[in-house]
Protein backbone atom coordinates (compact mmCIF):
# COMPACT_ATOMS: atom_id res chain seq x y z
CA UNK A 1 0.00 0.00 0.00
CA UNK A 2 1.13 3.83 -0.59
CA UNK A 3 3.50 5.08 1.97
CA UNK A 4 3.45 1.83 3.79
CA UNK A 5 7.26 1.13 3.46
CA UNK A 6 9.32 2.32 6.30
CA UNK A 7 10.42 5.98 5.43
CA UNK A 8 12.70 8.16 7.35
CA UNK A 9 14.62 11.66 7.34
CA UNK A 10 17.73 13.08 7.89
CA UNK A 11 18.28 16.76 8.88
CA UNK A 12 21.73 17.04 8.09
CA UNK A 13 24.59 18.92 6.57
CA UNK A 14 25.56 17.41 3.14
CA UNK A 15 29.57 16.51 2.83
CA UNK A 16 30.73 16.23 -0.87
CA UNK A 17 33.72 13.60 -0.35
CA UNK A 18 30.51 11.10 0.45
CA UNK A 19 32.46 9.44 3.70
CA UNK A 20 30.16 11.77 7.01
CA UNK A 21 27.21 13.45 7.05
CA UNK A 22 24.09 12.86 4.78
CA UNK A 23 25.61 10.85 2.61
CA UNK A 24 26.82 8.36 5.35
CA UNK A 25 23.21 8.67 6.49
CA UNK A 26 21.57 7.85 3.38
CA UNK A 27 24.49 4.48 2.69
CA UNK A 28 23.07 3.31 6.19
CA UNK A 29 19.42 3.57 5.54
CA UNK A 30 19.99 1.90 1.98
CA UNK A 31 21.52 -0.72 4.36
CA UNK A 32 18.90 -1.16 6.90
CA UNK A 33 16.39 -1.18 3.94
CA UNK A 34 14.36 2.23 4.53
CA UNK A 35 13.31 4.91 2.22
CA UNK A 36 15.60 7.66 3.30
CA UNK A 37 15.09 11.12 2.73
CA UNK A 38 16.50 14.41 3.92
CA UNK A 39 16.58 18.30 4.86
CA UNK A 40 19.85 19.57 3.84
CA UNK A 41 20.73 22.01 6.21
CA UNK A 42 24.43 23.12 5.06
CA UNK A 43 26.89 22.11 1.94
CA UNK A 44 30.12 20.93 3.02
CA UNK A 45 33.34 21.15 0.59
CA UNK A 46 35.93 19.29 1.26
CA UNK A 47 37.93 16.17 1.33
CA UNK A 48 39.99 12.99 3.47
CA UNK A 49 42.38 16.01 4.62
CA UNK A 50 39.88 17.97 6.09
CA UNK A 51 36.80 20.75 5.72
CA UNK A 52 37.66 23.69 3.05
CA UNK A 53 34.45 25.69 2.56
CA UNK A 54 30.38 25.31 3.55
CA UNK A 55 27.74 27.06 2.46
CA UNK A 56 24.29 27.06 4.68
CA UNK A 57 21.03 26.96 3.49
CA UNK A 58 18.55 29.82 3.64
CA UNK A 59 15.93 28.98 6.53
CA UNK A 60 13.58 29.50 3.68
CA UNK A 61 14.78 26.66 2.11
CA UNK A 62 14.78 24.73 4.58
CA UNK A 63 11.30 25.52 5.60
CA UNK A 64 10.25 24.43 2.08
CA UNK A 65 12.36 20.93 2.26
CA UNK A 66 9.99 20.19 5.29
CA UNK A 67 6.73 21.16 4.14
CA UNK A 68 7.50 19.06 0.66
CA UNK A 69 8.39 15.92 2.63
CA UNK A 70 5.93 16.58 4.79
CA UNK A 71 3.18 16.90 1.83
CA UNK A 72 3.84 13.77 0.32
CA UNK A 73 6.15 11.28 2.36
CA UNK A 74 4.82 8.87 6.10
CA UNK A 75 7.95 9.70 8.06
CA UNK A 76 8.67 6.72 11.16
CA UNK A 77 11.69 8.28 12.39
CA UNK A 78 14.41 11.47 11.89
CA UNK A 79 17.94 12.38 12.80
CA UNK A 80 20.11 15.42 12.64
CA UNK A 81 23.62 16.07 12.35
CA UNK A 82 25.49 19.17 11.28
CA UNK A 83 22.83 22.28 11.89
CA UNK A 84 25.75 24.84 11.67
CA UNK A 85 24.61 27.94 13.35
CA UNK A 86 21.53 29.10 15.50
CA UNK A 87 19.03 30.38 12.91
CA UNK A 88 19.52 26.76 11.16
CA UNK A 89 18.68 24.69 14.72
CA UNK A 90 15.49 27.25 15.50
CA UNK A 91 14.80 26.38 11.72
CA UNK A 92 14.86 22.76 12.45
CA UNK A 93 13.31 22.53 15.94
CA UNK A 94 10.59 24.56 14.50
CA UNK A 95 9.57 22.13 11.99
CA UNK A 96 10.45 19.17 13.72
CA UNK A 97 7.83 20.15 15.95
CA UNK A 98 5.46 21.18 13.61
CA UNK A 99 4.94 17.92 11.72
CA UNK A 100 4.67 14.67 13.33
CA UNK A 101 7.77 12.97 11.90
CA UNK A 102 8.64 10.41 14.75
CA UNK A 103 11.37 9.79 17.20
CA UNK A 104 14.18 11.93 17.27
CA UNK A 105 18.08 10.80 17.21
CA UNK A 106 20.30 13.51 17.82
CA UNK A 107 23.76 13.56 16.88
CA UNK A 108 25.23 16.91 18.41
CA UNK A 109 27.95 17.53 15.64
CA UNK A 110 30.21 19.91 17.03
CA UNK A 111 33.63 18.47 16.08
CA UNK A 112 34.27 16.40 12.89
CA UNK A 113 36.34 13.29 13.24
CA UNK A 114 39.42 14.99 12.30
CA UNK A 115 39.48 17.19 15.90
CA UNK A 116 40.52 20.57 14.15
CA UNK A 117 37.67 20.49 12.11
CA UNK A 118 34.38 22.64 14.22
CA UNK A 119 30.96 22.07 12.58
CA UNK A 120 29.08 24.36 14.48
CA UNK A 121 29.41 27.82 15.58
CA UNK A 122 30.39 27.85 19.32
CA UNK A 123 28.15 30.17 20.26
CA UNK A 124 25.38 28.04 19.86
CA UNK A 125 25.89 25.48 22.28
CA UNK A 126 23.31 26.95 25.09
CA UNK A 127 20.41 27.08 21.72
CA UNK A 128 21.33 23.49 21.22
CA UNK A 129 20.67 21.88 24.79
CA UNK A 130 17.82 24.37 25.46
CA UNK A 131 16.51 23.76 22.53
CA UNK A 132 17.32 20.28 21.00
CA UNK A 133 18.26 18.35 23.07
CA UNK A 134 14.95 18.07 24.99
CA UNK A 135 13.16 16.80 21.60
CA UNK A 136 15.97 14.34 21.71
CA UNK A 137 14.66 10.14 21.66
CA UNK A 138 18.58 9.34 21.55
CA UNK A 139 21.01 11.72 21.83
CA UNK A 140 24.34 10.39 20.45
CA UNK A 141 27.21 12.65 21.53
CA UNK A 142 30.98 11.64 21.17
CA UNK A 143 33.43 11.43 23.32
CA UNK A 144 34.35 15.45 23.14
CA UNK A 145 30.85 16.63 22.41
CA UNK A 146 29.72 14.88 26.10
CA UNK A 147 32.17 16.76 28.02
CA UNK A 148 31.42 20.36 26.36
CA UNK A 149 27.85 19.78 26.48
CA UNK A 150 28.17 18.04 30.34
CA UNK A 151 30.50 21.06 31.55
CA UNK A 152 32.93 18.36 32.71
CA UNK A 153 35.88 16.32 31.75
CA UNK A 154 35.35 12.89 31.27
CA UNK A 155 38.63 10.38 32.97
CA UNK A 156 36.91 7.27 34.03
CA UNK A 157 33.65 5.11 33.77
CA UNK A 158 31.88 7.35 36.85
CA UNK A 159 32.83 10.70 34.83
CA UNK A 160 31.03 9.22 32.03
CA UNK A 161 28.10 8.25 33.80
CA UNK A 162 27.73 11.38 35.43
CA UNK A 163 27.96 13.09 32.07
CA UNK A 164 25.15 10.80 30.98
CA UNK A 165 23.17 11.96 33.38
CA UNK A 166 23.70 15.38 32.90
CA UNK A 167 22.91 14.71 29.47
CA UNK A 168 19.37 13.10 30.24
CA UNK A 169 18.56 16.39 33.02
CA UNK A 170 18.66 18.25 29.89
CA UNK A 171 15.90 16.24 28.37
CA UNK A 172 17.59 13.51 26.10
CA UNK A 173 15.24 10.45 26.99
CA UNK A 174 18.21 8.05 26.13
CA UNK A 175 21.78 8.58 25.84
CA UNK A 176 24.63 7.35 23.93
CA UNK A 177 28.24 8.63 24.71
CA UNK A 178 30.96 7.46 22.37
CA UNK A 179 33.72 6.39 24.05
CA UNK A 180 37.28 7.83 23.17
CA UNK A 181 39.18 6.04 20.75
CA UNK A 182 42.18 8.70 20.69
CA UNK A 183 44.72 6.23 22.37
CA UNK A 184 46.78 3.82 19.23
CA UNK A 185 47.40 1.54 22.33
CA UNK A 186 43.76 0.53 23.21
CA UNK A 187 42.49 -2.59 22.95
CA UNK A 188 38.62 -1.85 22.84
CA UNK A 189 36.28 1.23 22.48
CA UNK A 190 33.52 1.60 25.46
CA UNK A 191 30.09 3.19 24.57
CA UNK A 192 28.17 4.17 27.69
CA UNK A 193 23.93 3.94 26.94
CA UNK A 194 21.16 5.17 29.37
CA UNK A 195 17.74 4.30 29.00
CA UNK A 196 15.15 6.36 29.75
CA UNK A 197 14.09 3.55 32.58
CA UNK A 198 17.12 4.46 34.60
CA UNK A 199 18.94 1.28 33.34
CA UNK A 200 22.39 2.01 31.96
CA UNK A 201 24.76 -0.80 29.86
CA UNK A 202 27.92 -0.36 28.25
CA UNK A 203 29.03 -1.79 24.89
CA UNK A 204 32.10 -2.65 24.57
CA UNK A 205 33.81 -3.00 20.63
CA UNK A 206 37.77 -3.90 19.36
CA UNK A 207 39.43 -1.08 18.92
CA UNK A 208 40.41 -0.65 15.21
CA UNK A 209 43.81 1.47 14.78
CA UNK A 210 42.36 2.95 11.56
CA UNK A 211 42.06 6.73 10.17
CA UNK A 212 39.65 5.36 7.80
CA UNK A 213 36.79 5.97 10.00
CA UNK A 214 34.97 9.65 8.90
CA UNK A 215 31.42 9.02 9.14
CA UNK A 216 31.34 6.75 11.96
CA UNK A 217 29.09 8.44 14.35
CA UNK A 218 26.57 9.74 11.48
CA UNK A 219 26.39 5.86 10.65
CA UNK A 220 25.37 4.97 14.04
CA UNK A 221 23.27 7.33 14.54
CA UNK A 222 21.37 7.12 11.17
CA UNK A 223 21.40 3.21 12.20
CA UNK A 224 19.71 3.82 15.44
CA UNK A 225 16.72 6.18 13.38
CA UNK A 226 16.68 3.63 10.94
CA UNK A 227 15.82 0.90 13.16
CA UNK A 228 13.75 2.79 15.25
CA UNK A 229 11.62 3.71 11.94
CA UNK A 230 11.18 -0.56 11.67
CA UNK A 231 10.03 -0.42 15.27
CA UNK A 232 12.84 -1.63 17.24
CA UNK A 233 13.75 -0.74 20.93
CA UNK A 234 15.65 1.83 21.52
CA UNK A 235 18.48 -0.91 23.18
CA UNK A 236 17.99 -3.01 20.06
CA UNK A 237 18.46 0.26 17.42
CA UNK A 238 21.48 1.08 19.37
CA UNK A 239 23.13 -2.98 19.31
CA UNK A 240 22.12 -3.61 15.86
CA UNK A 241 23.60 0.02 14.77
CA UNK A 242 26.93 -0.55 16.50
CA UNK A 243 27.41 -3.90 14.89
CA UNK A 244 26.93 -2.50 11.49
CA UNK A 245 29.67 0.94 12.90
CA UNK A 246 31.88 -2.29 13.93
CA UNK A 247 31.86 -4.18 10.51
CA UNK A 248 31.83 -0.87 8.32
CA UNK A 249 35.58 0.07 10.02
CA UNK A 250 36.60 -3.31 10.39
CA UNK A 251 36.46 -4.16 6.14
CA UNK A 252 38.14 -1.34 4.94
CA UNK A 253 37.20 1.06 1.72
CA UNK A 254 40.28 2.33 -0.35
CA UNK A 255 38.86 5.29 -0.68
CA UNK A 256 40.64 8.77 0.42
CA UNK A 257 44.09 9.22 1.13
CA UNK A 258 43.96 10.78 5.11
CA UNK A 259 40.66 10.61 7.15
CA UNK A 260 38.95 7.90 4.56
CA UNK A 261 35.66 6.52 4.88
CA UNK A 262 34.16 3.64 6.34
CA UNK A 263 32.77 0.80 4.31
CA UNK A 264 29.23 0.83 3.78
CA UNK A 265 29.00 -1.83 1.87
CA UNK A 266 29.65 -4.85 4.11
N1 LIG B 1 38.81 3.25 15.83
C1 LIG B 1 37.65 2.71 16.23
N2 LIG B 1 37.56 1.40 16.48
C2 LIG B 1 36.39 0.84 16.86
N3 LIG B 1 35.25 1.52 17.07
C3 LIG B 1 35.27 2.85 16.82
C4 LIG B 1 36.46 3.51 16.40
N4 LIG B 1 36.19 4.82 16.24
C5 LIG B 1 34.88 4.98 16.53
N5 LIG B 1 34.33 3.80 16.90
C6 LIG B 1 32.93 3.56 17.23
O1 LIG B 1 32.15 4.20 16.24
C7 LIG B 1 30.98 4.79 16.80
C8 LIG B 1 30.97 6.30 16.51
O2 LIG B 1 31.83 6.93 17.41
P1 LIG B 1 32.69 8.26 17.16
O3 LIG B 1 33.26 8.67 18.46
O4 LIG B 1 33.65 8.00 16.04
O5 LIG B 1 31.59 9.23 16.68
P2 LIG B 1 31.80 10.66 16.02
O6 LIG B 1 33.03 11.30 16.55
O7 LIG B 1 30.51 11.36 16.19
O8 LIG B 1 32.03 10.28 14.49
P3 LIG B 1 32.07 11.23 13.17
O9 LIG B 1 32.21 12.64 13.61
O10 LIG B 1 33.21 10.75 12.32
O11 LIG B 1 30.80 10.95 12.43
C9 LIG B 1 31.04 4.47 18.31
O12 LIG B 1 30.25 3.35 18.59
C10 LIG B 1 32.52 4.23 18.55
O13 LIG B 1 32.74 3.39 19.65
C1 LIG C 1 28.54 17.45 6.91
C2 LIG C 1 29.08 16.67 8.05
N1 LIG C 1 28.24 16.25 9.01
C3 LIG C 1 28.71 15.52 10.07
C4 LIG C 1 30.03 15.23 10.15
C5 LIG C 1 30.53 14.45 11.33
O1 LIG C 1 31.10 13.28 10.95
C6 LIG C 1 30.88 15.66 9.12
N2 LIG C 1 32.20 15.38 9.16
N3 LIG C 1 30.38 16.39 8.09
Amino acid sequence: MLNQFPQVLTIAGSENDGAAGMQADLATFDHFKVYGTSVVTVCVAGNSYGVHAQQIMSTSFIDQEFKDLADDFNIKASKTGMLANASVIKTVVKNYQRYDFGPLVVDPVIFGNNPNTRLLDPNTFQLLKARLIPLATVLTPNYYEAQTLAKMKINDDQDMLTAGHRLQNLGADNVIIKGPHHDPQQKIVKDLVLLSNDHHFWLAGKYYPTKRKNGTGDTLSAGICAELAKGQSVTDAIKNAREYVDKAIRNPLNVGHEYGPINHFV
